[in-house]
């Protein structure tokens, strides 16, 4: 086992000067949500050095800022995105649809619109329909545009059953019809031009047998279909690359997974794509967060925090765990370090299940210091909400080692301004 401070989500985690981040909350409050737009770069460098003939896609439900969409767009990644408001932003980052990809699930009329509107002005868009109903809306709106059909491989695989998604029916075209599919489409008049599943998200080193027997299922399928319909220019195994986040956690062999994806995928003739979210960002990414009240609560240290499952749902919704850090109680500091207790970290809403973590062994909290949860670059700000008319914190970026405001901070006046509007 590796130790606290040598494990990699800690080491991410420590990374940060506490000092640094102590100036971003004064400066800006907390909660507050900072990415390291550095550490995205160097993520993306990553996985284009172990999959060097991949196209590569960002999944941008993941983290939709801006900046970071701009950043990873200066690193030669496209972008895929899961709405019409996911898709404005990537079409208003590239300017363009090459290397955009719409994966429709089950999508409202509006997105459909949108996305038809974005293919009349950039028909480099490509569209990824996972029902035959979307191929049919899509045809009544006009569209004989770039089709990706998504199937349903029926395997998934994931950090938690909530995110396995290759063998839920929700998602994508059972892979045994596809070719039947897709060879209809091509009758219809439209420009197929490739294959796509997801297995799942946050996909560990040791479910690389999962990932191998549902790329080697997508190799198969890809050759049935350039045999039966015609040559695809792409197979699109998904994102789902997993991060560490406990101590323990190794971090995923990238390499292993590459090569485990190469020769799984055997020999197809189209180009292979991924889209992972996650690897991207979450690492890059910590919660800052201030102690409001330390109560003794029988069994545990109770230690009240302003951030909530409003500001990271991961811990209530999937108990997902993430590193916390008491930053004025550094450890690294003698003159700051304090004793360990166990700790239960809750939150401001009115939820027994608005808690990042029970009974976990921290530096004794007192009211006004600093904590970090780490590993929040991915699916924190974006599961973001407004219950308990909560405004949503603040984010700000740090881009060649200099910090700036990327997103402000909601106001209660925001949350409430859309009400009552003619
Ligand atoms: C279609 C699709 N692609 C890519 C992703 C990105 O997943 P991850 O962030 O786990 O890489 C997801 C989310 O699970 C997805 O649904
Ligand atoms: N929201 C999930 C990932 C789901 C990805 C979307 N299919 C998480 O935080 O782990």
């Amino acid at each position: 086992m590796t130790t606290l401070e040598g494990s990699p989500a800690v080491r991410r985690l420590t990374a940060w000067e506490p000092t640094r981040l102590e100036s971003l909350a004064g400066a800006y409050g907390t909660p507050l949500y900072v990415l390291d737009l550095d550490r995205v770069r160097e993520n993306a460098r990553r996985l284009e050095s172990a999959f060097p003939d991949a196209e590569i896609l960002y999944a941008v439900k993941a983290n939709a800022l801006s900046d970071v969409l701009e950043t990873l767009h200066g690193e030669g990644v496209g972008l895929e995105c899961a709405s019409a408001g996911e898709l404005r932003r990537a079409v208003a980052v590239t300017d363009s649809g090459a290397d955009v990809h719409y994966t429709a699930v089950n999508p409202p009329a509006r997105d459909l619109d949108i996305a038809v509107e974005a293919w009349e002005e950039h028909p480099e868009l490509t569209i990824t329909a996972g029902a035959e109903d979307t191929i049919d809306r899509l045809e009544e709106r006009g569209y004989d545009g770039r089709l990706c059909l998504r199937v349903n491989p029926g395997i998934g695989a994931g950090h938690h059953e909530k995110v396995q998604t290759g063998a839920n029916a929700k998602f994508g075209v059972p892979a045994e019809r596809a070719v039947d599919v897709l060879a209809d489409a091509a009758d219809r008049g439209f420009d197929v031009v490739g294959i796509h599943a997801h297995v799942g998200s946050g996909v560990s080193s040791d479910q690389l047998d999962a990932h191998r027997e549902f790329v080697s299922r997508m190799g198969e399928l890809a050759r049935s279909v350039t045999e039966a319909v015609g040559d695809l220019e792409f197979l699109d195994i998904g994102g789902g690359f997993g991060v560490p986040y406990r101590e323990d956690d190794a971090p995923l062999d990238l390499e292993a997974v590459a090569d485990a994806t190469r020769e799984a995928v055997g020999d197809v003739d189209a180009q292979l794509t991924i889209e992972p979210g996650r690897y991207f960002v979450a690492d890059a990414g910590v919660l800052l967060t201030e102690v409001n009240t330390v109560k003794d609560a029988r069994e545990t240290t109770l230690v009240g925090v302003d951030a909530g499952m409003t500001t990271l749902l991961r811990p209530a919704m999937y108990d997902a765990y993430h590193p916390i850090r008491n930053l004025t109680a550094d450890s690294s500091d003698t003159e700051r370090s304090r004793e360990e207790t166990a700790q239960t970290i809750a939150g401001p809403i009115c939820e027994s299940g608005d808690v990042f973590c029970a009974d976990r062994k921290l530096p004794a909290s007192e009211r006004g210091d600093l904590l970090a949860i780490g590993n929040t670059g991915a699916y924190g700000y974006e599961m973001a909400n407004q219950y308990n008319s909560r405004p949503r914190p603040a984010s700000v970026v740090i881009d060649d080692g200099v910090a700036r405001l990327a997103r402000r901070r909601e106001t209660i006046d925001d949350v409430t301004r859309v009400e009552r509007e003619s």
